[in-house]
């Protein structure tokens, strides 16, 4: 059979459950992925035909995706800051809102180069100090390291499993990133640990932040296969994670250091109050490209 032709019933087949735009992303990322073919390639070469061994390979896929398990779960990976990271069912699939926050650190480190060249003139050995609190798949603590090489970059998680993951991602991607297996709620400080004991430029998390009365808006495929550890907060505690991180970051951030979340978009005004509450100076409140309430920067200073 022609891929050409496959393509349409594998779409038809698809847009039953997701809409036709999705199925077509879909059918490419695989053919990129199992065939190393472009949408390019099969519109220049529409002859090309699929061996009786693609067929079982595609068929197997289709009948995953007809489960709605995610993409990127059937694939082994997925793509996130211009970096390739494995994933799997214990760790969330990076979301393009996360892309932004990792942009936002990697431009105010831009922007800090002359604070960056003081410090650096008056310890050359000072480097800057990154922790990324619920790493997951490492997305967040391994594109700083990569696009800040500077940087001496830490993550924590209280997967295991997680963890081990994102080990192997920091590897592929050839970056040094420590990785610390600890629930973050149990930290009563963040001294007490080896290799933590520094103070840290700048502190990252997106914790947990779904409460339950959220749960009816969550897809199906999302509610299915990813990791609710990774999603739920407990009792609609929406905040827990922020608050005990911003107490956290109280002790143990640097004169000029800067912490920043991803948060659930209907909590903006609750977490600008947690951090005003908190004595946080300069805190912002960013949208993400969707238009929704999706991060904050704020510092100790
Ligand atoms: C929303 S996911 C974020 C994953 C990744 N940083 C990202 O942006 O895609 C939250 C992460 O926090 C971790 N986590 C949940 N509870 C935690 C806890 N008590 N202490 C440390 N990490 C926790 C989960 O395992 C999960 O990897």
């Amino acid at each position: 059979m022609k891929i050409k032709a496959y393509r349409t019933q594998f779409i038809q087949v698809l847009s039953t459950i997701f809409d036709e735009g999705e199925a077509e992303s879909f059918f490419y990322l695989i053919l990129e992925e199992k065939k190393q073919l472009k949408r390019i390639d099969l519109a220049l070469q529409p002859d090309l035909e699929f061996s009786d061994a693609d067929f079982q390979i595609w068929n197997a896929i289709l009948e995953q995706l007809k489960l709605e398990i995610p993409v990127q779960y059937l694939l082994g990976k997925t793509h996130f800051y211009g970096l390739e990271f494995e994933v799997n069912e214990n760790v969330l699939i990076p979301r393009p809102e996360t892309e932004e926050l990792v942009q936002w650190i990697v431009e105010s480190q831009k922007l800090e180069v002359p604070i960056a060249i003081g410090r650096s003139e008056k310890s050359e050995s000072k480097k800057l100090k990154i922790l990324d609190i619920g790493t997951g798949s490492g997305c967040i603590a391994i594109s700083l390291a990569k696009n800040l090489p500077e940087a001496q970059v830490f993550a924590i998680d209280v997967s295991e499993k997680a963890l081990a993951t994102a080990k192997k991602n920091a590897a592929n991607n050839n970056v040094n990133v420590t990785f610390i297996h600890k629930n973050i709620l149990e930290v009563v400080s963040l001294s007490e640990y080896d290799g933590l004991e520094q103070e840290f430029d700048i502190i990252v998390s997106n914790p947990p932040y779904v409460r339950n009365l959220e749960k009816q808006e969550i897809k199906k495929n999302v509610l299915d296969n990813e990791p609710h550890l990774a999603l739920f907060v407990e009792d609609d505690n929406a905040l827990i994670f922020y608050r005990k991180i911003a107490e956290l970051a109280k002790q143990n951030l640097t004169q000029n250091g800067q912490l920043f979340f991803e948060i659930n978009q209907y909590l903006g005004k609750e977490m600008i109050a947690l951090l005003e509450n908190m004595n946080f100076k300069n805190v912002e409140l960013r949208k993400d490209i969707y238009g929704n309430d999706r991060m904050t920067r704020s510092s100790v200073q």
